[in-house]
């Protein structure tokens, strides 16, 4: 079957995607309710620019952040609005584990992006479970193995998405959302996790 003519919802993936490390469900949450959110986080959120050291070098980060959530750990968490404490609780089931806190990401643009990183901080333990919920534009999330990157693999995550990245990704593989030209519109992403 040629790409144009697939409409299921593994379209654009790489093949063999390991299920023991992602699960990808599309349309978590319906069109209208996601393009509501979209708007309302861009708007709503107060988003920060925070800034990385690389080299004694100081960069500001390539997107925007803000912590929400009932944790002490994080300076600066806001705590849960309505829509955070909805969306928590449909993927709590779907991830089997309670999340006490959720990072989002703005990605203003194609420009924007993520670097290669595992999220295995201390506070969250070796082997967290992070659920992820995408809205806006389509990008790619690409994991490789940290030992082999010839083991790559890589989810186009849709609009209303649900990523969940299973407790054995962080240890051995890392992920990134690259940058890319044709990513023109923003996206939102939520990784919600259990800070200890
Ligand atoms: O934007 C994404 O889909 C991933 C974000 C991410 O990896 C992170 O915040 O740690
Ligand atoms: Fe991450």
């Amino acid at each position: 079957m040629t790409e144009q003519l697939c409409f299921f919802p593994e379209a654009g993936q790489s093949k063999g995607l390991p299920k023991k490390l992602l699960a990808y469900t599309p349309g978590l949450l319906d069109t209208a309710t996601s393009d509501r959110l979209l708007q309302q986080f861009i708007r709503e959120t107060p988003w920060k620019q925070t800034t990385q050291k690389l080299w004694d070098k100081e960069y500001l980060t390539p997107r925007l952040t803000c912590w929400y959530g009932e944790t002490e750990r994080i300076a600066g968490t806001l705590p849960w609005t309505p829509e955070l404490q909805m969306i928590r609780e449909l993927v709590e089931p779907l991830a089997g584990v309670r999340f006490n806190s959720v990072l989002l990401n703005y990605y203003r643009d194609g420009n924007d992006s993520v670097a290669w990183h595992s999220d295995k901080e201390s506070i969250m333990g070796s082997q967290p479970t992070i659920a992820s919920v995408s809205f806006g534009q389509v990008r790619s999330f690409d994991i490789r193995k940290k030992t082999d990157h010839s083991e790559h693999y890589s989810v186009r995550l849709e609009h209303g998405s649900f990523l969940l990245m299973k407790s054995g990704l962080q240890e051995h593989w890392e992920h990134r959302i690259a940058k890319s030209i044709k990513a023109t519109k923003p996206r939102i992403n939520l990784t919600f996790r259990l800070v200890l």
